[in-house]
């Protein structure tokens, strides 16, 4: 009875076609490392990611291809990350990483695994041609202090807006959302 119940808490917090978090879960997720930030000085980052030219992918190869995609790039994303790192579905094809603990020297270098990944990320639509992928993203360092409150939705707004401008650049780049 304990178990199911666990589970179905779980279930709600979880993508069902994915497996990453859903909104909620990596909302959750979220407060969680920003309040042990606050307790110690733990410096997290954030990343935002979105697949390039998806719509594209559905109109050509068909949905079922598309969801494919999706979920290969979550399980890519979870063989390049750590296990305590989270991964959000925020949105049809956009997703937030969160990397408790990652210094902001590495984190470009993070990003660039993550790139080199969905590059070589290898979906085949159902004639069993390959479907290659890009993505564009931004990252941000955020170090939280005591006293100050840095909601989910401001950080991603922030990234956002460096995202649209990774797409504006021409796609398959990740952006400093660094100020
Ligand atoms: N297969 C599949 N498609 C989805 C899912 N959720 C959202 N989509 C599709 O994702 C596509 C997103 O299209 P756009 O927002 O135009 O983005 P895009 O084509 O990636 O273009 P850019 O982001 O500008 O590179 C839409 O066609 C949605 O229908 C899903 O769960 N499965």
């Amino acid at each position: 009875m304990v178990k199911q119940s666990e589970e179905q808490a779980r279930l709600a917090l979880t993508d069902p076609l994915t497996g990453a978090e859903n909104r909620r879960g990596f909302e959750r997720a979220y407060q969680r490392e920003w309040s042990r930030g606050q307790r110690q000085y733990h410096v997290f980052a954030m990343v935002l990611l979105d697949l390039d030219h998806f719509k594209r992918v559905n109109d050509v190869h068909g949905h079922g291809t598309g969801d494919r995609v999706l979920k290969t790039l979550c399980r890519t994303l979870k063989s390049v990350m750590r296990p305590t790192d989270h991964i959000g579905r925020l949105g049809g094809e956009e997703f937030a990483l969160l990397l408790p603990g990652c210094q902001p020297d590495q984190l470009r270098a993070v990003v660039e695994r993550v790139q080199q990944a969905i590059h070589a990320m290898n979906v085949h639509n159902d004639l069993q041609q390959p479907v290659p992928m890009t993505a564009s993203g931004s990252f941000v360092s955020i170090t939280p202090r005591p006293h100050q409150n840095l909601e989910l939705g401001q950080v991603i707004d922030h990234l956002d807006s460096y995202l649209y401008q990774a797409k504006r650049n021409g796609r398959d780049s990740f952006i400093s959302a660094e100020q």
